[in-house]
This record gives structure tokens, C-alpha cells and sequence, in this order.
């Protein structure tokens, strides 16, 4: 349960908004620029699961309301942004379980890549799979060097990337390279992503980062109205008509797919490979 919470701990310069039972998430917005700091701390790894991604979704729904004047979207457990969907809501599951796990991420998918508000994802970790997605949904993306890496590794599951992932990361490094990148399930390192423009800068730390992000937010708070989003939604339509068009078939085929025992074997040995690795 997400609980929204307006009060003042002004010590810092953050003054905290939000507030959840579990605290997989922290917010806090800077009272002079209303820019919304949103930081993933779901231990061990930000592994989006229900609960995770309804958070997420509440606080988009909140950030539209209050008018926020940005988002940066980060992470608040070391070397990890998001190591994506979180398998065990794929395994050994049943099919309500699954259904309604596969619509919270398409409705919070949906409202992170159509925010009226510019997005930044400020990526301080691994970022694969969903991970990936997250940031590729933001408006311009800031990587931290050299450690990390980013990409759709979904090819080396056994499960196919969704057709709307592809068409995100299609829309910024084209279809080519799109197409090379989950064929093979890549995930390249920092300097690697800048090469290819799945993220837009890096940093050597996160005071660099920081920095880098306010540059990018003061190139554009001060344009007037509201051209930007609306010019932001015309760039994104084609991929959000397709997706609104084929959402509930989408979701049947998942659940086919993944209930099938081929994959539930295929989920099982990754997650032993994941375990018993060096
Ligand atoms: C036409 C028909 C279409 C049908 C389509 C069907 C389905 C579509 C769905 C496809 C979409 C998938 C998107 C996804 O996001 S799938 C998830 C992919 N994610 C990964 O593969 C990440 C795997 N994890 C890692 O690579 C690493 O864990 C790491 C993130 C790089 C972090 O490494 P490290 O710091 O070394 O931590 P550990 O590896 O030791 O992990 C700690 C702990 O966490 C567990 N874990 C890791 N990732 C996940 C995860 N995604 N979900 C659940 N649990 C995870 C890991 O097993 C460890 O657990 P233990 O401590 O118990 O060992």
C-alpha cells in the first residue's frame, strides 16, 4: 500500500514527499526546482516485482498531479539499477497471479514513457532487461563508468523481449543495431552504450552525474508551455497506438508463454546459473 505523505523534513535540501509501507522506493523533490528524485531500493538487486512496479506507478500518477518539473530516476542499492523483472514472478506461478503482474507493468511502463514531464535516467548500476527498459523510457539517460552494463540479455533466458521493448530501444539506436543488440543479448559496458547512443553521457561518479543532470534540466525548465511534452508525445506515439492496440493480446501470449513447462525449465535453470555462479 503506498501512502502519499506531504510532510516537511526540510533539513536537507530535499524536502521528502512519499512514503511506502515497505520502502522499496524513496522520493524526495528540491523545493525550488519541484524536480522529483526517485530512488529503487528493493534489496538485493531492484528486481521489479508487483509491488515494485505499482509503487512506481503511484508515484507517476502523484508526479502528474503536483505538476512535477522533473524526474530523475535512480537507484539507492549499490552497483544495481534494476536487474529487471523479477523471476519469481514468473515462476512457478499461476495465470491470475501472472496476468495481473503482466498488466502492473504495462500500465506503469505506459506512464513512465508518456510523462508530461522530461525524465532522466541517472543509471548507478548493472541495468539489464527491464532494468534497461526503465532507462530507456526516460527522456536521456547518464551512466555511471566503467563497471556497469546495460542491454536486453532476455535471448539468454529463453524469453523473447516484448515487442514494445524492442520498438523503445528501436526509436533510439535504430533498427539495426536494434536487432543485433537482442539477437545476441548483448549488455555492454558504459563506454560500449555511449558508442552505440543507448545512453546519452557518462560519469566517472555520482557527483559528476549529478552535475550532468542539472546541466540537462537547465537547458529546458525554463522553455515556455507546453511544446516539449507535446512534441515528446508526437516522437513516442506510434510505439504507445501500437502497444494500446495490442496490450490484452499481448498479455494472453505471455501467459501462454510462460506457463508453458518448456520455459518454467528454461526460468529454473537461469535462476541455478544465477545462483551457482563465480
Ligand atoms: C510472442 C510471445 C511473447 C512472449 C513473451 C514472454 C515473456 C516476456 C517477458 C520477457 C521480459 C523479460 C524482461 C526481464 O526483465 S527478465 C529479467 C532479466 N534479468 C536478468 O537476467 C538479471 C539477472 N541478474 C543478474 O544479472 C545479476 O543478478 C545482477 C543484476 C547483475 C546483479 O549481480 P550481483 O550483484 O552479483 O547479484 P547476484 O547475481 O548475486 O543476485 C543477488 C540475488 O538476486 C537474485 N536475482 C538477480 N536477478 C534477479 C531477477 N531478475 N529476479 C529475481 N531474482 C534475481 C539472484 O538470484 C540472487 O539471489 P540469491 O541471493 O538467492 O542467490
Amino acid at each position: 500500500m503506498y501512502h502519499l505523505k506531504k510532510f516537511n523534513v526540510t533539513s536537507g535540501k530535499y524536502r521528502k514527499l512519499f512514503s511506502s509501507v515497505a520502502k522499496v522506493i524513496d522520493v524526495s523533490t528540491d523545493d525550488k526546482t519541484n524536480i522529483t528524485r526517485v530512488y529503487l531500493q528493493r534489496p538485493p538487486v531492484n528486481s521489479l516485482n508487483s509491488h515494485l512496479l505499482t509503487e512506481i506507478s503511484y508515484i507517476m500518477d502523484d508526479l502528474e498531479k503536483t505538476k512535477c518539473k522533473g524526474l530523475v530516476l535512480t537507484s539507492n542499492i549499490v552497483n544495481i539499477f534494476s536487474a529487471g523483472l523479477d523471476l519469481t514472478e514468473f515462476y512457478k506461478t499461476d495465470i491470475q497471479k501472472l496476468s495481473n503482474f503482466w498488466t502492473t507493468l504495462q500500465n506503469t511502463w505506459l506512464k513512465l514513457y508518456t510523462a508530461t514531464f522530461p525524465t532522466v535516467a541517472l543509471i548507478n548500476g548493472h541495468s539489464p532487461a527491464a532494468g534497461c527498459l526503465l532507462a530507456l523510457s526516460c527522456d536521456y539517460r547518464i551512466m555511471l563508468s566503467p563497471h556497469y552494463t546495460i542491454g536486453f540479455n532476455e535471448a539468454k533466458i529463453g524469453i523473447p523481449a516484448p515487442f514494445w521493448f524492442i520498438e523503445v530501444m528501436q526509436s533510439i539506436i535504430g533498427s539495426r543495431k536494434t536487432e543485433l543488440s537482442v539477437l545476441t543479448g548483448q549488455m555492454y559496458k558504459t563506454d560500449e552504450a555511449l558508442a552505440i547512443g543507448l545512453i546519452d553521457e557518462t560519469a566517472i561518479n555520482l557527483t559528476e552525474a549529478e552535475s550532468k543532470v542539472n546541466s540537462f534540466f537547465k537547458n529546458i525548465i525554463a522553455f515556455p508551455g507546453k511544446s516539449r511534452s507535446l512534441m515528446k508525445k508526437d516522437c513516442r506515439d506510434h510505439i504507445v497506438q501500437k502497444f494500446l492496440l495490442k496490450k490484452d493480446e499481448e498479455r494472453e501470449l505471455v501467459i501462454e508463454f510462460i506457463m508453458n513447462p518448456k520455459t518454467q525449465k528454461n526460468i529454473e535453470l537461469y535462476f541455478k546459473a544465477l545462483q551457482n555462479k563465480v
